[in-house]
């Protein structure tokens, strides 16, 4: 080919690139300016649900399959249509942004958050049509088959694996060739799942080659095995974020039944001599309510979910006596909250394998990337392979995760861990000299450290106290420093030695007395570095409802109210061996289909 015919051919696929674009715009515009999107909402509705994130959306979407429901969604947020940079995986992962987000932060942390401004970690939550599947890392990893039969055994009755792979199975479409619909996946579901495949397939070898050094043989991710190694599997589709929005709620959005109200801040839910009735919001500065005749619906997350039911008299004793709120029933509302940690371990390599601000948003990757939805652009966060391994020798049971990722965070403009300024410019020094490296990214699955979200005051806009007690338990630290050592391991393999792995100066000076590879220097740079794996639950605990920890009923249903209950992420009684964005959506698919039973009994008994 001529430089003449590169240039015409450049200059091609550039006018292709545009008209993608503009169609692209016009799509979303016209999507978003369906009739469900309402300014004026009607006194009452069948069901109200409060969150249109991840949970609320799948809800959403369910209910109103049924003609003759009428649904009422309130989202605290606007359209994540607003910024097309979300629903690219790299750079919405990589490149945080404040306009969706709701900019939750912990209370200062006794064990953790050394190197983090005030001792304090961000929390990350959507806030937006999606919800938090709008900015989250698209990992698809429902968590090991033991998790949900723990969940039974501790008395969750009808949440085992075999009850709850069904709803895996309705929401999944997985386009991966290894993933053909079996006793494991299906592709029939509106959630599509990919494989991730990495622009430099060297790297992921070399990944993999270690980990089968370590004596971690290959499996899936979402299958039958707990312990090995997998490569990623995202909900992305031509390499594009595939969210709860744009995969139930958009599709659904043309249903007459169904309205959904933006930018409303619900503040309360309205309780009636023990039945919810309605919930009060707020929009443009106005009190507005809106009735539910069959029930009021809480999917508004682990952090807010708790924060309106205690507004609503919903919640512990002292706490509702503090904040002198009328007691409607008196239960551990924002107890039992979990949440994971994650801690780099950075690797400098001696290849051009990493992926870079610069070489991901050249021209050349954004023409890759919208012609064929390849390249760098379609990677969540640049992960391309996990290792489930266990911190307990002879346990089938993962409770640690080792991620590779394709790049360094600290390189790209917006990435906010809220380390310490001087940490954050010793690690980007560190990172300009070496530009070449990786990311093994050590990540503890299944916390035993428990904590709490409280309120302050009843001001609806006041953020809550985030108190996840980091580290607490020895047991955490232990678990993660075995982790550390094994992400050391693995850069010790043969498989490994090829890219002269080189670990960074350390740059922590009160973590710099220990000996390097010592459990000492390890805990040092765990309680400093560790961040949210943002995996935050279990502040509405489901189980029997006889149990004095449980908030909601193996139905969902709110204890001691009436027509109330909870679906998302707060009613996950126990973190799983995986990350919660599969999890919340098949707890929707099944809340879904419980709804609709209980619906069709009480309307058929009506009609009788
Ligand atoms: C950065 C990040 C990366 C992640 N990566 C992964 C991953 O790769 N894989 C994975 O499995 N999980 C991941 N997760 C976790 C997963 O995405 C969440 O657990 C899950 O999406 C939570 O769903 P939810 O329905 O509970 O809440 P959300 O999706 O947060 O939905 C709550 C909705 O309620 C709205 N709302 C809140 N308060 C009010 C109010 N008062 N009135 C009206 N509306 C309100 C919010 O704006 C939001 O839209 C990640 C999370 C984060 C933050």
């Amino acid at each position: 080919m001529t430089a003449d015919d590169f240039r015409r051919t450049l200059v091609w696929w550039l006018v292709l690139g545009i008209l993608a674009g503009v169609v692209a715009v016009v799509y979303v515009t016209s999507v978003s300016s369906f009739h469900a999107i309402i300014d004026r909402t009607n006194s009452s509705y069948d069901f109200v649900i409060v969150g249109a994130g991840t949970a609320g959306s799948v809800l959403a979407s369910r209910l109103t399959e049924d003609s003759d429901v009428k649904v009422l969604l309130l989202e605290a947020g606007g359209e994540e249509t607003r910024d097309p940079n979300l629903h690219v995986p790299l750079l919405s992962s990589l490149q945080k942004n404040p306009d969706f987000e709701w900019m939750y932060y912990t209370v200062p942390q006794k064990y953790a958050a050394m190197g983090m401004n005030d001792r304090t970690l961000r929390i990350q939550r959507g806030r937006a049509l999606g919800g938090t599947s709008i900015l989250n890392n698209m990992l698809y990893l429902r968590g090991s088959k033991r998790g949900y039969d723990e969940w039974e055994k501790a008395g969750c009755r009808g949440w085992g694996f075999r009850d709850v792979i069904p709803y895996f199975l309705k929401s999944e479409d997985n386009e991966g060739d290894n993933f053909k619909p079996s006793a494991y996946h299906a592709a029939k579901g509106p959630l599509m799942v990919t494989p991730v495949s990495s622009p430099h397939p060297p790297l992921d070898d070399t990944f993999k080659q270690a980990a089968q050094q370590l004596g971690y043989k290959d499996m899936d991710c979402n299958g039958k095995e707990s312990l090995g190694y997998c490569g990623a599997q995202a909900t992305t589709k031509k390499g594009v974020r595939v969210s709860t929005s744009n995969a139930f709620l958009r599709p659904a959005m043309a249903r007459q039944n169904l309205h959904v109200a933006l930018f409303a801040h619900v503040t309360k839910v309205l309780i009636s001599n023990g039945k919810a009735v309605g919930v009060e919001f707020l929009r443009n500065g106005r009190r507005e309510i809106a009735g539910a005749t069959q029930e009021v619906i809480l999917s508004a997350g682990p952090v807010a979910t708790p924060q309106i039911l205690i507004l609503s008299g919903v919640g512990p004793k002292d706490l509702l006596s503090d904040l002198k709120v009328a007691p409607q029933s008196i239960i551990p509302v924002g107890e039992n909250l979990f949440d994971g940690l994650m801690v780099p371990m950075r690797v400098f390599i001696n290849e051009s394998f990493t992926i870079t601000p610069a070489r991901s948003t050249s021209v050349i990757s954004r023409m890759k990337y919208k012609v064929s939805g390849a390249g760098y652009l379609p990677m969540p966060a640049g992960m391309f392979g996990h290792i489930f391994a266990s911190s307990e020798e002879g346990s089938e049971t993962p409770d640690l995760l080792i991620s590779g990722m394709a790049t360094l965070p600290e390189a790209w403009e917006g990435f906010d861990w809220n380390l310490k300024p001087n940490i954050l410019k010793e690690m980007t020094e560190n990172s300009d000299n070496n530009e070449e490296g990786m990311i093994l990214m050590v990540q503890l699955l299944t916390p035993t450290s428990v904590g709490r979200v409280t309120l302050k005051s009843t001001n609806p806009f006041e953020h809550p106290t985030i108190d996840p007690h980091y580290l607490e338990d020895p047991a955490d630290i232990k678990a993660l420093i075995k982790g550390m050592k094994l992400a050391f391991k693995l850069t010790r393999t043969k498989a490994f030695k090829r890219l002269e792995p080189k670990l960074p100066r350390r740059f922590i000076p009160k973590c710099s007395k220990h000996k390097v590879n010592s459990d000492p220097y390890y805990e040092c740079l765990i309680r400093y570095l560790a961040v949210s794996s943002e995996t935050v639950g279990g502040t509405c605990k489901m189980g029997d409802i006889a149990d004095n920890a449980t908030v909601v009923d193996l139905h969902l249903r709110v204890k001691g109210i009436h027509q109330l209950r909870v679906v998302d992420a707060s009613v996950l009684p126990s973190p799983l061996s995986g990350a919660s964005y599969a999890p919340v959506v098949m707890v929707a698919e099944k809340a879904a289909d419980i709804i609709k039973k209980s619906y069709q009994r009480r309307h058929k008994r009506r009609h009788s």
